[in-house]
């Protein structure tokens, strides 16, 4: 599959998301939907043992203006570094993930996270000692959304998806993950909730 050109950010500071703690009200009633949503490892370690090829597609890594609701999980100003990726599985797009951080943690010599390029930044986080993470937080975006239009624009039929977001926290440094399944990700009937 041919990826169409993205425009970046794909999301920008004045889109709003429902963010929620994923408590089981605020879940998706299908039980393999939540358990791709709250699934505490990896999600490129995941999506690996789904398919041969795995490849991140990088939209975009650039220094921009986060919404103040991801700035306060940072406990950062609003000005951070954004990185825009689609995961995909033998070259169909199953994830849209984004991810900002404060721009010190570009230069963090552990993390490296300025010269991530198109490995995967799952791989950098997981590999260090000292990882945490938060509680994880889930959202539906609808079809008018921001990521509902990238969603069509990438070939799939409109429908409600779902993301789960978290911060991790490594080498002294934050990282806000937002990871929305998209397209192949999850069989249709199981994102029409
Ligand atoms: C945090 C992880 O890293 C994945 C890779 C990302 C990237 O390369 O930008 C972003 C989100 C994640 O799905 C993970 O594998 O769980």
């Amino acid at each position: 599959m041919t990826l169409p050109e993205l425009q970046f950010p794909v999301i920008d500071a004045s889109q709003r998301a429902d963010w929620q703690l994923a408590t089981p009200h605020c879940l998706p009633s299908h039980p393999e939907l939540q358990r791709w949503l709250l699934d505490p490892d990896s999600l490129t370690a995941k999506l690996k043992q789904h398919c041969q090829h795995f490849k991140v597609h990088v939209i975009g890594q650039q220094p921009g203006t986060i919404r103040p609701d991801e700035a306060r999980w940072l406990g950062a100003s609003e000005a951070a570094a954004i990185r825009e990726v689609l995961l995909c599985c033998d070259g169909k797009p199953w994830v849209f993930a984004r991810s900002v951080f404060p721009q010190q943690a570009l230069n963090e010599p552990v993390l490296q996270l300025g010269q991530l390029g198109d490995s995967p930044l799952g791989a950098h986080l997981f590999a260090q000692p000292d990882l945490t993470r938060s509680e994880m937080e889930v959202a539906q975006f609808a079809p008018d959304s921001a990521l509902g239009h990238l969603h069509q624009q990438l070939g799939f039929e409109p429908q409600t998806l779902w993301g789960r977001r978290s911060c991790f926290t490594a080498a002294g440094q934050k990282v806000l993950v937002a990871e929305v399944f998209i397209g192949g990700s999850i069989p249709a009937q199981f994102m029409n909730e």
